[in-house]
């Protein structure tokens, strides 16, 4: 079997409690491996814990216990080999498309010119030709979501992390960026984690689903393959028998877990 690009292993996170109290444990013993290539989806109730396996998986948060191995290697500090697309806005307001997109090159002390000619290629890439010296508040949503898809991507990341990073836009862009996604990441194949709270994008963008138990001391309760042949177009693949068959295999599993966290949201 090949070495896995992203290997988080036995991995268990505490949180300390601010009034001395027990703390929470969110996630526990939860091991989770990525082929590289591999496009792995991990869905799971609100709160129970994906965000907190993503940034150990960056690197951003040390595990209470457990170990995260990159390409084989024990990772320390931040992961290098990752590139991470948030939920919310990551783009610095001050700085135009064209210098969002760069900033990752700039500072890893890539010449300008080169930056600029790299920069001007990956906006055209995510469909932002021309919208170089726009800023953030002259863009729309989904033009922001491009620029910061470009601002990861343009690093040539091996390992791709992305944390719902298309939850904020309307469904017909979402597809759109969905799609783009899918054909970037067919030509180059990299490893990807990619957190979401919708079955259905799972299901469509992904080669396996990770299903998470409700927290606390989550960990993966179900893994799913995805085997619907590619490319796929993320809206018409759900029409696929195999698509609404694995839906509801998938669904019988996390339902359960989706009335758990609700429940303990309802009483926190
Ligand atoms: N720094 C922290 N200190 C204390 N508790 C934390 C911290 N970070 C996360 N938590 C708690 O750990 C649990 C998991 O949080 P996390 O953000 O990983 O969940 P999530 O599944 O990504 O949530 P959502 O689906 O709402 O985005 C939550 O109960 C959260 O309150």
């Amino acid at each position: 079997m090949p070495e896995a690009a992203l290997l988080l292993e036995d991995i268990t996170c505490r949180f300390a409690a601010r009034d001395g109290g027990q703390g929470y444990t969110a996630v526990r013993d939860a091991t989770l491996s990525i082929a590289p290539g591999e496009f792995v989806s991990v869905v799971g109730p609100t709160g129970c814990g994906k965000s907190t396996l993503l940034n150990v998986g960056a690197g951003l948060l040390a595990p209470s216990s457990g170990q995260v191995k990159v390409f084989g290697q024990a990772l320390q500090g931040i992961n290098e080999r990752a590139g991470y697309m948030f939920q919310g806005e990551a783009l610095m307001p001050w700085r135009n498309a064209l210098d969002n997109v760069v900033a990752g090159l700039e500072f890893a002390h890539v010449p300008r010119a080169e930056a600029r000619e790299q920069g001007l290629h990956w906006l055209k890439r995510v469909g932002l030709g021309g919208f170089e010296s726009r800023y953030p508040h002259q863009m729309s949503g989904g033009m922001r979501k491009r620029a910061m898809l470009a601002q990861t991507l343009i690093r040539d990341p091996d390992i791709i992390l992305m944390d719902e990073p298309f939850s904020a836009l309307d469904i017909q862009t979402r597809q759109l960026m969905e799609n783009e996604v899918l054909d970037l990441w067919m030509a180059k194949r990299k490893a990807v984690l990619f957190i979401t709270h919708d079955l259905d994008e799972a299901i469509a963008m992904s080669d396996r689903v990770v299903v998470l138990s409700a927290g606390p001391a989550t960990h993966p309760i179900g893994q799913f393959e995805i085997d619907i042949a590619r490319p796929r177009d993320v809206a018409e693949v759900r029409t696929h028998p195999r698509f609404v068959e694995l839906h509801q295999a998938i669904w019988d599993v996390l339902r359960e877990e989706v009335l758990k966290g609700y429940a303990q949201q309802k009483r926190a």
